[in-house]
């Protein structure tokens, strides 16, 4: 029976990162890859600005204090700036630029605030006032290509004056799930919400299609019409050896399609292949169980790394100590946790197989492997991210 690491490299077989690039506006850009560095045509900040309320002066005017100032003018954030006059202090409020001449901002704190000003304290030139380009310099790379763009980055963009991007194009999943009882509407299609959720998480454009019925030509075009519209595709349900389990009698002998146990719990159906659409492109289809628990830990072990490399970015498995030590089998067990203090993970109590309940009050998903023995304590194990965030870089 292969296991998890051998079926995820047949679900990767022949996948190649999508080429495409397209400009967004950055309000639209949340969540999009860089396709290239962003370099900044404005500094950061763009002009020298005092750091702090309080008066722009010559350190050369303060050789000896305490020593008293006329004040020559005040200069707020926004305000046109005139340079300093010998001998004098201009009174300067937070975020001002400062005046040219003075070269030391002294806050309000230290002198008596009125005019002429007494400053009691001297400091070194350059105090309190922020340079241009200090942060960010005209002309430097202000995000790399590849960087996911979070808030922060957004701000970033805006501040060296990028007012749209270019980003990699998102891979488009199709999520088709399948199953008379969908249709009928005797069990609520659980699988396509969870689905789309956790495919927009990882950064693709996903839209559901199902739910298709449990016949194999009216599954068929469900899912032929998913692959026009898609750059992957995955099915759930109708994959184990039921009478109706339409994805396997569906695609079972087509060329490069592959249905079989693999060894983990839960999650033990599952298939792949690919299509090739009308104007051949080769959309991968990834077959994954039905039952929620399933259909969703086999969504984070095969898929996300599948968008991944669709998306043109590297994954790597994540691992977390444990904090409570678990009991593998002779398969890979998932196993809902929550992390607990210091980035352990705790399997939660009352791991029934199949609970969506237990699933809901998870954070993330052990990955035990198949050592058929106690894991201690400590020990790093891997771990699937049920909320991922945004990844630090790149
Ligand atoms: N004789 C065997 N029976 C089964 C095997 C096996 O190896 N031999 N494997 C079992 C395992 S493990 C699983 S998991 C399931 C997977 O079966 P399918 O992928 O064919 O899934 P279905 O039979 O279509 O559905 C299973 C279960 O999940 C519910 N379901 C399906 N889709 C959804 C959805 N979108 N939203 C909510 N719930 C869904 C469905 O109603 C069933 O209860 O097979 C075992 N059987
Ligand atoms: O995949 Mo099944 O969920 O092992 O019962």
């Amino acid at each position: 029976m292969p296991s998890v690491a051998e079926h995820r490299a047949r679900v990767l077989a022949g996948v190649e990162p999508l080429a495409g690039t397209e400009t967004v506006p950055l309000v639209a850009a949340l969540g999009r890859r860089l396709a290239a560095d962003v370099v900044a045509t404005l500094a950061v900040p763009p002009f020298d600005h005092s750091a702090m309320d309080g008066f722009a002066v010559r350190t050369a005017d303060l050789v000896e204090v305490p020593v008293a100032l006329p004040v020559s003018g005040v200069v707020a954030a926004g305000d046109e700036v005139v340079p300093l006059k010998e001998g004098t202090a201009v009174r300067i409020m937070t975020g001002a630029e400062v005046p040219p001449g003075a070269d030391v901002v002294i806050p309000f704190e230290w002198t008596t605030g009125d005019d002429p000003v007494r400053i009691e304290r001297v400091a070194a030139p350059g105090r309190h006032i922020r340079r241009a380009g200090e942060d960010v310099a005209a002309g430097e790379v202000a995000v790399v290509g590849g960087a996911r763009l979070g808030p922060a980055r957004l701000g970033l963009l805006t501040s060296v004056g990028a007012t749209e991007v270019e980003v990699r194009v998102r891979p488009r999943l199709a999520v088709v799930s399948t199953g008379a009882e969908l249709v009928g509407g005797q069990v609520p299609d659980s699988n396509t919400p969870t689905l789309l959720a956790a495919a927009r998480a990882a950064g693709a454009d996903a839209t559901g299609f199902g739910p298709a019925p449990d016949d194999p030509d009216r599954f068929l075009a469900v899912l032929a019409a998913a692959a026009e519209a898609a750059d992957v595709v995955v099915t759930t349900g109708g994959i184990s050896a039921g009478d109706h389990d339409v994805v396997k009698a569906a695609l079972r002998g087509r060329d490069g399609f592959w249905f079989g146990p693999v060894a983990m719990k839960p999650g033990r159906p599952q298939g792949c292949g690919a299509l090739v659409t009308g104007d051949g492109r080769r959309v991968p289809v990834v077959t994954l169980p039905g039952t929620p628990i399933a259909a969703y830990a086999s969504f984070l072990l095969y898929v996300v790394p599948l968008l991944r490399t669709l998306a043109g970015t590297a994954w790597e498995p994540v691992t977390a100590p444990l904090a409570e030590a678990v009991t593998a089998s002779d398969r890979t067990v998932l196993l809902p946790a929550r992390h607990v203090e210091n980035g352990r993970v705790a399997a939660l109590p009352g791991h029934a197989g199949h609970s969506q309940r237990l699933l809901a009050a998870a954070d993330a998903l052990l990955v035990v492997p198949p050592t058929g023995r106690l894991v201690p304590e400590g020990t790093p194990v891997e771990v699937l991210a049920l909320h991922p965030e945004e990844e630090p870089h790149g």
